[in-house]
């Protein structure tokens, strides 16, 4: 056990790290919406149709895997934000990169709990929120489960910043529960009620004000408004199942902060 600090030349702070998961809230509702357009389209991810050389795989797992091949050479995974679904060789950035500063713990820095997300994503919280059925446009389809995956990727992953603060903030308090991987005092330790209550508030009003249909004719009674997505159901989505998957990142990243 060591105590190592890390160099960081940014100032991470628990403020800042909220004040980007307050605008990383607007992607999620805003792909949210998006993907809200179609049906659940469950072909595009259920069957293991793919006919490129002999691999077995999805219409949406094929797409995903070959964009992030290709958002990988362009220097994607360099940044600590994000963290891929399918990559085990992460193919090198064919450009100069940017050198982004080391904010993560190095041993703690490469948790990826993606294969929890994508099961939890197909089987439970895309059903929760999109309509039954098949229109067969099965490539928009999973452009814009894409577009959702990565954007709740990012966020549930930034538990990682999230626990390094926390850490950093109070090492007394989390060492004990570390040493003896005690998850439960950790989770505890880490849990802010007040601040989930906020956030799962603050969803709600933001699929309100983003979703609903905009009327332009005088008259219209403006007490019937029509959503894309249910405001209730993004504050469901945040409290079963996004702040949850940080709050596990959280707690896999502490476990491995003192390795
Ligand atoms: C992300 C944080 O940690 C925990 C997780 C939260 C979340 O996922 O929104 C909110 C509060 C905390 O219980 C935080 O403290 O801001």
């Amino acid at each position: 056990m060591s105590s190592v600090v890390v160099e960081s030349d940014v100032q991470l702070s628990l403020d800042s790290i909220r004040e980007s998961l307050i605008r990383q809230e607007d992607t999620i509702v805003f792909s949210l919406i998006e993907r809200a357009k179609f049906p659940l389209n469950s072909l595009a991810f259920e069957e293991s149709s793919c006919l490129d050389s002999g691999n077995s795989s999805s219409l949406t797992e094929f797409f995903v895997r070959e964009i992030e091949t290709i958002q990988a050479k362009v220097g994607r995974y360099d940044n600590p934000e994000e963290n891929p679904f399918f990559l085990d060789n992460i193919p090198q950035s064919v450009f100069p990169t940017h050198k982004y500063p080391q904010a993560l713990y190095p041993k703690a820095s490469s948790v990826n709990i993606n294969k929890r997300l994508w099961d939890v994503y197909f089987k439970e919280l895309l059903p929760s929120f999109v309509k039954p059925g098949d229109d067969g446009n099965y490539a928009s389809t999973a452009a814009s489960d894409l577009a959702c995956l990565q954007a709740i990727s990012r966020r549930i992953h930034y538990g990682k910043f999230v626990a390094e603060v926390k850490f950093s903030d109070a090492p007394h308090d989390y060492e004990p529960a570390i040493c003896s991987k005690d998850t439960e005092a950790l989770m505890k330790l880490l849990t802010f009620e007040k601040v989930e209550e906020m956030v799962k508030k603050r969803v709600e009003k933001k699929a309100e004000t983003f979703g609903q249909e905009v009327k332009c004719v005088s008259g219209d009674d403006e007490s019937e408004k029509n959503y894309k997505v249910d405001p209730s159901l993004v504050s469901r989505i945040y409290g079963e199942w996004l702040i949850p998957l940080t709050k596990d990142v959280e707690v896999e990243y502490l476990l491995r902060r003192l390795d």
